[in-house]
């Protein structure tokens, strides 16, 4: 089945619709955006997520302190790490971690081996900030990965109606969400619920397809 994760929670309400939903994993972002929340905000809102549903926080070229404080006061089960942050830095850190790259083209796919991470996110480049642009980029581009399929996470203009064409091209571990699941900038719990069932579906689409 294909985990979900939604992205850039700021209220309540939705933390507990995306968690009521099925969502697997559940991101707030630290990062200049229009979806920034404060370490104190992440950690009310984390206190509604069950221990099933992994909390997430994205950080674009953190200090060390940064992460340090975030992972244990909210806390946090993995670190995105959303800018060009280096091998060594993420390592010396010894957080769980989802690297995310930008991918323009097949040299920003290759970029992911350098890395050692739990998991590997690809999205399209940022538009205003460092993600969270809505926009969707090249799946070809991801054909030749040399990472596990079950490390991967695709991101990247994903919404209710190309999840599953999405899931059938890359056969990611996971898909992620944020622009996709909003209305008028804010998170809206219908296009959350429709999101998680898309993605659910496609994943049975495409076992039946392979028995055949
Ligand atoms: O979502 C943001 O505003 C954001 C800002 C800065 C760095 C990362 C950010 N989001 C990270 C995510 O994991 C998003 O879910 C991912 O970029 C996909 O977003 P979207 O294309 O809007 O679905």
């Amino acid at each position: 089945m294909t985990k979900v994760k939604i992205c850039g929670l700021k209220e309540p309400e939705h933390v507990l619709c995306a968690v009521n939903a099925g969502a697997d994993f559940v991101g707030f972002v630290f990062a200049p955006s229009r979806r920034q929340i404060t370490v104190e905000q992440a950690a009310r809102l984390a206190e509604l997520v069950p221990a099933h549903v992994k909390k997430v926080g994205v950080f674009v070229n953190p200090s060390e302190a940064e992460v340090r404080e975030a992972f244990e006061k909210v806390p946090l089960d993995y670190v995105q790490y959303h800018g060009n942050e280096d091998p060594d830095f993420i390592k010396k850190l010894g957080c769980p971690s989802i690297k995310a790259f930008s991918i323009r083209d097949a040299k920003d796919v290759e970029k992911a081996a350098g890395y050692q991470a739990d998991y590997y996110l690809f999205d399209a480049p940022g538009t205003d900030y460092a993600g969270g642009s809505g926009k969707v980029f090249d799946w070809s581009l991801l054909e030749r990965l040399s990472i596990p399929r079950e490390k991967v996470i695709l991101a990247g203009g994903l919404n209710p109606a190309n999840v599953r064409q999405a899931v059938a091209a890359v056969q990611p571990f996971a898909v992620d969400v944020s622009s996709g699941v909003e209305k008028n900038g804010k998170k809206c719990c219908e296009l959350i619920q429709s999101f998680i069932q898309a993605a659910a579906a496609s994943t049975q689409t495409v076992r039946i397809n392979e028995r055949k």
